[in-house]
């Protein structure tokens, strides 16, 4: 578990954060100037906070009050940057022996065949970066990462300069490196798919402070706490694949519920992890019928958060997860909306983006913060 505590004041800025990263991927989500690279660059090495500890176990990168704060090549980090920074000159399998050269001696570390074979690296060996796709590249660069043998691996934005193929592209990778590799990961971003399809933990930032941990299922379902806005809020639901259908529909599973999605790429019995924006959700208090809508989940209101404008937030407890609706204020006094009150979620299969949906079950979780 990754312990980072910090304090650092820049003219007209305060970082405060505190947070934790056990294993898997810790998404460091806020809107830009919320101090995610701060962050980051403490962590790196690459700025020395006012005060601060950054530890993991006994392994101590950074503790201002003992006066640790080890260089940034000694801190044993795998990079993954926005632009993959690899080595022009050298072929793929010379980046990667780059990343294997920098792992300490002794130490145990990932095998060369089996990276290239998770990251789907094998016909590419011999390619110079200038021949590879953005998205190959990235997946160059995760795999010297991963060979650097790190006990952290640090990726800022790694997604952010590639178009929305690559990035479909990519994610599955970053799902593996999640799920097939004990190494924890600290992903900066601000793109809520993102955040729905790789975080094991949440970390919300706003200018300079967390306003929420915990399970990517707890944050994101939790109306007060929307890091870029009502607008971009949706919360995550766990469902397993039940059939897909000749119609090119995928039906899952959630909570004892039908979800069905355009076709997913996903056997039967597999655990995704859907996250329904919250502006596509319609809400009824009783239950419809006669809809084009095939998504239909009962549930009881937890809460309505107003906003500043016409909109609110409205949390819906269903058996499937949390579901949170943008409805406007009026609707939700005519429908009395109101926390205790029943009623339906209604989603449009075809609202929902393949990007939205990811491997792996994340069942609802405990904020910590
Ligand atoms: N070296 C610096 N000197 C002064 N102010 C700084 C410095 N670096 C960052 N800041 C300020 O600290 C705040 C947080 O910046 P930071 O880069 O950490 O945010 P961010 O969440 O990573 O944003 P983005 O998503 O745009 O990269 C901003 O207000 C920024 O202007």
């Amino acid at each position: 578990m990754l312990e980072i505590a910090l304090r650092h004041a820049f003219e007209g800025f305060m970082l405060e954060a505190e947070f934790r990263a056990p294993p898997g991927i810790t998404v460091l989500f806020g809107r830009s100037g919320s101090g995610k690279t701060t962050i980051a660059n403490a962590v790196a090495g690459l700025l020395t906070p006012d005060r601060g500890r950054i530890a993991a176990g006994d392994w101590v990168l950074l503790d201002t009050v003992q006066g640790i704060g080890l260089p940034p090549h000694r801190r044993r980090l795998g990079y993954i940057f926005q632009e993959g920074r690899l080595f022009p000159h050298l072929s793929v399998r010379q980046n990667l022996r780059y990343g294997a050269w920098f792992a300490p001696k002794g130490t145990p570390r990932e095998d060369m065949g089996r990276v290239v074979e998770m990251l789907g690296l094998g016909t590419l060996l011999d390619r110079r970066p200038g021949a590879l796709s953005g998205g190959e590249k990235q997946r160059v660069a995760i795999g010297r990462a991963l060979l650097s043998a790190p006990r952290l691996i640090l990726a800022d934005e790694p997604l952010a300069s590639l178009d929305e193929a690559r990035k479909a592209e990519i994610l599955p990778y970053f799902e593996r490196l999640r799920d097939e590799i004990d190494i924890p990961v600290l992903y900066v971003s601000h793109s809520a798919s993102e955040v729905a399809r790789l975080a094991t933990t949440v970390v919300a930032l706003d200018a300079g402070r967390v306003t929420a941990q915990g399970s990517a299922a707890a944050v994101l379902g939790d109306p007060e706490v929307t890091p870029l806005g009502a607008r971009e809020a949706g919360a995550l639901l766990a469902a397993r694949v039940v059939a897909h259908h000749s119609d090119g529909l995928t039906e899952l599973d959630a909570g004892g519920h039908p979800l069905f999605l355009p076709r997913l790429g996903r056997p039967v019995g597999a655990l995704v992890r859907v996250r329904i924006a919250a502006h596509d959700v319609i809400l009824s208090r009783v239950a419809p019928a006669g809809l084009s809508a095939l998504n239909i989940l009962p549930g009881t209101v937890h809460s309505v958060r107003l906003g500043a404008g016409p909109g609110v937030m409205v949390a819906l407890d269903t058996a499937a997860g949390r579901v949170l609706a943008r409805v406007t204020r009026r609707a939700a006094t005519r429908l009395e909306l109101v926390p205790g009150a029943s009623a339906h979620a209604v989603v449009k299969s075809v609202s929902i983006a393949q990007a939205d949906v990811g491997i792996g079950g994340d069942q609802p979780g405990e904020m910590l913060v």
